[in-house]
């Protein structure tokens, strides 16, 4: 300890000097979080959360502080989530390209147990009663559709393309989506956030297709975007969540919805999104190009499900050692 009363300490590797005498809780205050929800773990063992409040910071101690960001309220049973107003018990949004025919998609949908169905306004039919249209498969009075921008490579073309979807079908709730080159799909940020505004000031709400990254998340949610939809991967890779932190670092730096869009290729990379605290997926590959869609859809269900739960449990905290599972204390 110095003259001062202060002991020195190393807090998430960064050294900090702190008053003698303050508990880890005491800590957690300081920081702005709140002590039920962060996991400490003092010079690598985990304390438990409900000792917080007890345990004195020595001088020299390393913390490791992990804050879990949000999570619903575990006691209610419900834990839907809202967007631009609307509410939704599925987390789950599902796109309608690349299925076998509207039948098959119909199926997976119903399987998927989603509540939304993305629909790519310029290549799915869904104005021109002449030809098959989505809508004879899937309700639109029962599943909220989502017109996407899908193609669009300029800002200005996305915003024609959803001026479009409104006047056909009176959609305000829409997904942009502006990419920057064919060959990986990525978005261009610069010309979706140009958008963005201008679809905010028009009176559209619109859920945004953006790179990984935490400042472009805060940008658009400046711009008007109703929620904040990072890509886990290039879009049909399958390749997963590329990036755990940066999905984190979006979800705590947001007040809007953030919802993994594209990247996903199979039911654990969904359920690692939830457990990262986003409030949903929307995925379209996985489903559509498994060998059986509907089986896919109803394990996507469930990943998404176990995902969110397990989330909102808070997980254990990481041990450098082993811990016996049964007490050791005791024995004969
Ligand atoms: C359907 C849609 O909106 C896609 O642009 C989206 O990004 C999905 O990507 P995946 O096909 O990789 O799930």
């Amino acid at each position: 300890m110095s003259v001062d009363g202060t002991i020195s300490i190393v807090v998430n590797g960064e050294h900090r000097r702190i008053r003698q005498g303050m508990t880890l809780a005491d800590l957690a205050n300081d920081l702005g979080l709140a002590p039920e929800k962060v996991a400490v773990e003092r010079n690598l063992l985990v304390v438990p959360r409900s000792t917080l409040a007890e345990v004195v910071i020595a001088d020299g101690d390393e913390l490791e502080i992990v804050h879990f960001v949000g999570g619903g309220d575990v006691s209610s049973g419900e834990d839907s989530w809202t967007v631009a107003e609307k509410t939704f018990t599925s987390r789950l949004i599902v796109g309608t390209g690349k299925y076998k025919d509207f039948e098959q998609n119909a199926a997976a949908v119903a399987a998927s147990g989603a509540q939304i169905v993305t629909v790519a306004v310029r290549r799915v039919n869904v104005s021109d009663p002449k030809a098959p249209m989505l809508t004879d498969y899937i309700d639109p009075k029962k599943i909220t559709y989502l017109p996407n921008t899908a193609g669009c490579f300029t800002g200005e073309e996305a915003i024609r393309t959803l001026r479009l979807a409104r006047e056909a079908g009176g959609w305000d709730l829409v997904k942009l989506e502006v990419l920057g080159e064919a060959r990986t799909l990525y978005p261009d940020m610069v010309e979706t956030l140009r958008a963005t505004e201008v679809l905010a000031k028009e009176g559209f709400k619109p859920m945004v297709y953006c790179v990984d990254d935490p400042i472009a998340a805060k940008r658009l949610e400046d711009a008007g975007a109703v929620a904040i939809m990072p890509l886990g991967a290039p879009i049909g890779s399958g390749l997963g969540i590329q990036n755990r932190v940066t999905i984190r670092l979006i979800v705590e730096g947001t007040s809007l919805p953030v919802l993994v869009d594209a990247g996903v290729g199979t039911a654990s990379d969904a359920a690692v999104a939830m457990e990262l605290g986003c409030t949903g997926v929307l995925m379209n590959t996985a489903i559509a190009e498994a060998k059986d869609p509907v089986l896919m859809a109803a394990a996507m269900k469930a990943a998404v499900e176990a995902g969110r739960m397990s989330y909102r449990a808070g997980r254990m905290g990481r041990r450098m050692y082993a811990d016996p599972s049964s007490p050791l204390a005791g024995l004969i």
